[in-house]
């Protein structure tokens, strides 16, 4: 067989047969565990009796309830200190590798696992949390499960899927300047829709993405679930094999990994379920005026009218007319905002807070704004420092952070109040997302978030000189 694709040799290679419904029980190499949807599921395998079998490809964090200010214990907030013991407590008892805040390795679970080498291409990977799409950068096929799901994969090591469809998405071209994978990955759910991917794998594909770091693909993945697909993954290659190398999990016989990682990715005459092509020229610095991932406009457009969707969208562009208080028919240029936030795991990376702080140097961030840049992870904070760039970011204005998911769902203290408008970096604008219920989320990359803090109001970064 020569026409498959890389997510059908990972799938077959992890296959452990078909079950009696049809689906199939496959493996998992490695399962990353969080403190918000792991507690329940170690309670349900301490129900019955059992321990988890392959503690070795088990490692847990935390990031979604820590404190990026007063990381104190116990903390402030009673419940994230359960949470908090919780996960302590179950991977102790069950020899798990555990990332504690001052670890030095504590994250955002989708950074630290890339940042480590644990993730690697040819892997299936699961995590209770639909961001795990992250993961299929490296050409891992990685879901995001639900809690019940994860006391499987604890148990057995395994899980009860369907087979996907997969589409190929291609992008090909040089990007303007200014234009970032964020905002790549915004236009591809804008165009295909925050369903269009339900049923699919995605692979991306074409010269632009070809050309994208590691850091880079990892912001693309990351937003697959927002476009519905159940994972989304890119063939791995060179950058791939260099950006593994030498990191503490890496197999230490590279060349013999390169080998099979080789031989994992699509044939060249794959056949794919669907394939769509985009054109890198036609992407601009994109962002969100609604309250989905793909109610998004370029820069220099004006927010949809009701009259130029198509019918298919009109329901939920009224509620979003609605919710965002934004005028349909203006610009979304020189909308006022009050936070902004650059961090998350769709761009808290080193590379994101490099270009953040290109943008920041020599400027200040204007009156009346919260601006604050939390690191996705513990290392990420510390290579940071290391070149200087917390000094930028303080200097203009900024807050430097210790690392976690932040204002990204806030589920720890970063939270916006009343409507407050926020330009964010990270993933998801739906309603209350960022912690108040008449919260706003204006999505956009990094660079546009630094050049709104220093505005005051969305701009674009191009033009802030
Ligand atoms: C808390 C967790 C289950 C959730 C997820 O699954 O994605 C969170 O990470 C999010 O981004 O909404
Ligand atoms: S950073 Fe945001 S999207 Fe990512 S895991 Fe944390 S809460 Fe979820």
């Amino acid at each position: 067989m020569s026409e498959r694709t890389l997510f059908d040799k990972v799938w077959d290679a992890h296959t452990v047969k078909i079950l009696p419904s049809g689906q199939t029980q496959l493996f998992i190499g490695l399962h990353l565990v969080h403190e918000v949807t792991s507690p329940q599921a170690f309670s349900m395998l301490r129900e019955r009796g059992l321990k988890v079998l392959f503690p070795d490809r088990t490692v847990a964090t935390v990031d979604h309830i820590v404190p990026t200010e007063n990381q104190a214990r116990p903390f402030a907030d009673d419940l994230a200190e359960e949470m908090m013991r919780a996960i302590e407590n179950n991977a102790e008892s069950n020899d798990i590798r555990f990332y504690g805040i001052g670890s030095g390795d504590q994250g955002i679970v989708h950074v630290i696992a890339p940042e480590q080498g644990l993730t690697q291409p040819g892997m299936t990977i699961a995590c209770g949390d639909s961001h795990t799409s992250t993961h299929g950068a490296f050409g891992a096929i990685a879901f995001g499960i639900g809690t019940s799901q994860v006391r499987d994969v604890l148990a057995s090591q395994t899980l009860a899927l369907s087979k996907l469809k997969v589409r190929r998405i291609e992008v090909n071209g040089d990007l303007k300047p200014g234009v970032y994978a964020k905002d790549v990955i915004l236009h591809i759910i804008r165009k295909l829709g925050v369903k269009g991917g339900v049923g699919y794998a995605y692979e991306y594909a074409g010269t632009t993405i070809e050309r994208m770091s590691m850091e880079e693909r990892m912001t693309i993945c990351n937003m697959s679930i927002e476009g519905g697909a159940r994972c989304g993954y890119i063939n791995p290659d060179r950058i791939t094999y260099d950006y593994l190398k030498g990191r503490d999990f890496a197999p230490k016989d590279h060349e013999n990994a390169v080998k099979w990682w080789e031989s994992i990715k699509s044939d060249p005459d794959a056949v794919y379920d669907d394939v769509v092509v985009f054109d890198a020229a036609d992407i601009e610095p994109t962002v969100t005026w609604g309250i989905t991932p793909g109610q998004g406009i370029g820069i220099n457009e004006p927010i949809p009218t009701l009259e130029s969707l198509p019918e298919s969208e009109r329901a939920i562009a009224k509620e979003a007319y609605q919710y965002m208080k934004l005028t349909p028919g203006s610009p979304i240029k020189g909308t006022k905002v009050d936070v902004c936030f650059v961090g998350s795991c769709t761009n808290g990376r080193i590379d994101d807070l490099r270009i953040a702080a290109r943008v920041a140097k020599g400027h200040k961030v204007a009156p009346n704004v919260k601006a604050f840049i939390v690191p996705g992870s513990e290392r990420v904070k510390k290579q940071a420092e290391a070149e200087g760039l917390d000094r930028i970011f303080v200097e203009s204005g900024f807050e430097w952070r210790e690392a976690g998911c932040s204002m990204c769902l806030a589920m720890n203290p970063d939270k916006l109040s009343g409507d407050q408008i926020s330009a964010s970096s990270s993933n998801r604008n739906f309603k209350g997302r960022q912690g108040s219920a008449s919260g706003r989320t204006l999505l956009m990359s990094p660079a546009m978030v630094v050049a709104a803090a220093i505005k005051g109001e969305v701009t674009d970064a191009r033009e802030l000189g």
